[in-house]
């Protein structure tokens, strides 16, 4: 490499490098691995837990990978499958020879993201849980002693050919352990995966591996509460979000949604999201009246760590494949839960009630309406006025604290519009005047606020005198009507 390159590169990796020195971007790994380097040189960020008097540490150290596809997608299919599996094998030995004990890839790595498509061709990248990206990655588990989470399109053999977006996982020996297959189907923007794939099957389950007990919440799943909390329940303490999102759509949510997820549920949330444009050979819409493109958008990377004490890692690079190798102390977990207690003051069978009537078909939300709400009457309120006062007397009343009266006191009330005190009201900046009667438990000398710009005043002898100000008269006429 010459000189002028490498200090380009230089450049791009200060503007990008993160402190606490994951690896992180194209150039840097690349480098790495083209130079022969151990990534042992390369500290990866950590995580540290209190000591503990009855337990030992529990270290993990996990490893994100975030890629761009390695070929055009108009280019055959296997060989667009084989250069990702060419791409990807250095970064994986990188992983496995820095100890990374849980490694995971974004969703759907063995392919591009053609689901905007909508063609149906794009199904045949689609394998099965033993299939090819099964196998190629179970020789790096075995080899490493290594669990792999492997994010594909999984075709069900077994069950008709039915697809699915599904996370294998592959335990350190270089068995399959299980899968999970996404729970949520996004339909929104150019992501509408329901062409493809169908919802999940296989509820939230936790795979207990040699390193820890894990989840796989996939992509569009972060932004459902009660999926992050269902894996919590099951006694998750770090859960994967292998993703594939474009910074138009999801960038502000990405950090917050993770970081959210992993104190709300007292684990680690490593998030994981593909990198670059992929373009498509035929253009597509995304049903918003705009013109047809031929992308996505720009998958932004941008993969981190997110712990339950709410610090997080640095994240990947916006534009550039990366390996993240973060050590945790799992122990943290519980620690943060005696901590805070958020389990223990949660109130689930609370929910497990609302949900319990939610799901039916006569649920009716639990509202309580202000009954003043939607009646045919005007709002109002009271405020008590100096005995001394009189309808006559009241020039501009500026009203600060407005208390509401209980609607118990009015029986009735009729409003009705009347010209005989216009005299008497003439000097007021006042273009409507209305004569109340009313009959009910209100004797006291007092006014009624109809609302802020209005009110209307109550003698002892029960006559009254609304004030209106023309705008708020034309608003209110139509309204005006019986208290009851
Ligand atoms: N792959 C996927 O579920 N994408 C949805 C977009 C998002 O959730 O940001």
């Amino acid at each position: 490499m010459d000189d002028t390159k490498r200090k380009e590169e230089e450049q791009v990796m200060s503007n990008e490098d993160d402190s606490k020195g994951s690896i992180c971007g194209y150039d840097s790994l690349h480098r790495l691995l083209k130079d022969n380097l151990k990534p042992h040189l390369f500290h990866a960020f950590c995580f540290q837990a209190d000591k503990e008097l009855l337990r030992e540490p529990r270290v993990v150290r996990v490893g994100l990978i975030q890629n761009s596809i390695a070929l055009p997608t108009t280019a055959h299919f296997a060989d667009q499958k084989k250069a990702i599996f060419d791409k990807l094998r250095p970064i994986i030995e990188a992983a496995g020879s820095s100890g990374v004990n849980i490694l995971c890839l974004q969703e759907a790595w063995m392919m591009p993201f053609a689901f905007c498509t909508r063609e149906k061709r794009w199904c045949e990248f689609a394998e099965p849980v033993d299939g090819e990206s099964t196998e190629f990655l179970q020789c790096f588990a075995l080899k490493y002693n290594m669990v792999i989470i492997s994010p594909i399109l999984e075709r069900d053999i077994n069950h008709g050919e039915v697809i699915w977006n599904t996370a294998v996982v592959i335990g350190n020996h270089g068995n399959v352990i299980g899968k999970h297959r996404k729970n949520h189907i996004p339909r929104v923007g150019d992501f509408n995966e329901s062409t493809y794939y169908m919802e999940g099957n296989t509820g939230h389950p936790v795979f207990e591996t040699a390193f820890g007990k894990i989840a796989i919440n996939i992509c569009y799943g972060r932004h459902h509460p009660l999926n992050w909390l269902a894996f919590g329940l099951n006694g998750a303490e770090i859960v994967f979000n292998p993703s594939a999102t474009v910074g138009e759509l999801s960038e502000p949510m990405w950090p917050i949604e993770a970081r959210n997820a992993a104190i709300a549920n007292s684990y680690f949330v490593a998030s994981i999201n593909r990198v670059g444009t992929e373009t498509f050979p035929n253009a597509f819409t995304s049903g918003d009246g705009k013109p047809a493109h031929a992308d996505f958008g720009h998958f932004y990377g941008s993969s981190h760590v997110s712990a339950p004490d709410s610090s997080c890692t640095p994240s990947l690079s916006r534009n550039r494949d990366g390996l993240l190798i973060t050590d945790m102390d799992l122990n943290l977990c519980r620690q943060v839960k005696d901590r805070w207690g958020f389990r223990m003051t949660a109130r689930y069978d609370m929910y497990a009630d609302t949900l319990a009537h939610y799901v039916k078909p006569d649920f009716e939300p639990q509202i309580i309406s202000d009954p003043l709400l939607h009646k045919k009457s005007l709002l109002w309120s009271v405020v008590r006025l100096p005995s001394a006062a009189t309808p006559n007397k009241i020039s501009m009343l500026h009203i600060g604290i407005i208390k509401p009266v209980p609607r118990k006191n009015f029986k009735s009330m009729k409003l009705e519009t009347g010209k005989d005190r216009e005299k008497e009201t003439k000097e007021f900046p006042l273009l409507a005047t209305y004569k109340v009667c009313y009959t009910g438990g209100f004797v006291d000398l007092g006014v009624i606020v109809v609302d802020l710009w209005s009110l209307f005043c109550v003698n002892s002898s029960h006559t009254a005198q609304i004030l209106m100000s023309t705008r708020l008269a034309k608003l209110l006429e139509p309204r005006i009507g019986s208290f009851s």
